[in-house]
């Protein structure tokens, strides 16, 4: 089974093509990072795979089934590009947290018990259980960060899909992050990562898909540790042709450092 497949997915806005033919596959238990500059179109590609975004051409399928007949969206645990988690009335963080079960309330009814514990276990894997009274507009942007990571691991996901989601935050988190995804991984669920460094998630991610001007350019291992200084060399992929191609040619430039 494939939790994602995507075939010459093309987005336009205007007119104008952000993101070219698109090809994507995520098995179970696999983790894939988007990486690439600001504007190549990894935001676009995640929303087009949650049905966010208009489809020109090409197709989806989700848990090998076709996206617009697709309805188990409680299988995929997503975390935005920095929201904030609060919108104009302040919610607590176990409020926040527990939005993340209601695709479960609704459909299967557990137990309440159920829930509580879900959403406690969640809040802990983020080391925020002690603040779930409290306000979500009184933590900082890191712990807010958090807040959000709970709430997709609170849908107990088969698919989890984080965009940028170490932008602007502390180092504990990061490393907190780069946990929480190591255990969901080993727990057998697929990541989609977007990121523009990997850093302390570069142990975790085992392929990259580098993105520029709306294509895919390469597809292969994700870079080790300190990545602007590396060059990949295995699949890379040439402008605007799909990833899945056997091509040996190696960019004669620093793609990952293309931020
Ligand atoms: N709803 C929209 N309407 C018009 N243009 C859009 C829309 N969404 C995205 N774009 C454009 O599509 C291109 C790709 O945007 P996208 O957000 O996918 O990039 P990205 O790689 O995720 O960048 P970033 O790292 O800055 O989030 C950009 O030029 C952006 O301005």
């Amino acid at each position: 089974m494939s939790i994602i497949e995507t075939h010459g997915v093309t987005v336009s806005y205007g007119g104008r093509a952000v993101l070219r033919e698109a090809s994507l596959t995520l098995q179970p238990g696999e983790s894939v990072s988007l990486m690439g500059a600001n504007g190549s179109g990894k935001s676009t590609l995640v929303r087009a795979i949650l049905g966010l975004a208009p489809l020109t051409a090409g197709k989806i399928e989700l848990f090998d089934t076709p996206q617009r007949r697709f309805r188990d969206w409680k299988r995929i645990g997503y975390v935005p590009q920095r929201l904030g988690v609060a919108g104009g009335v302040p919610s607590t963080v176990g409020e926040v947290v527990a939005a993340g079960r209601l695709a479960h309330r609704r459909l299967l009814m557990p137990s309440r018990k159920r829930d509580r514990a879900v959403i406690s276990d969640s809040l802990e894997a983020v080391g925020l259980a002690h603040r779930a009274t409290e306000a979500v507009t009184t933590l900082s942007g890191g712990q807010q960060q958090r807040v959000l990571i709970a709430r997709a691991l609170a849908t107990e996901p088969d698919l989890l899909i984080l965009d940028e989601p170490t932008v602007g935050v502390d180092a504990d988190t990061q490393a907190t992050l780069a946990e929480v995804v190591g255990d969901r991984i080993r727990a057998g669920c697929a990541v989609l990562l977007v990121t523009h460094e990997l850093g302390p998630l570069s142990s975790t991610v085992e392929r990259a898909l580098m993105l520029s001007e709306g294509d895919i350019i390469y597809e292969g291992p994700a870079p080790s540790g300190d990545h602007d200084c590396e060059t990949p060399e295995q699949h890379p992929v040439e402008q605007g042709e799909h990833c899945h191609g056997d091509q040996t040619t190696v960019p004669d430039r620093n793609i990952w450092g293309a931020t």
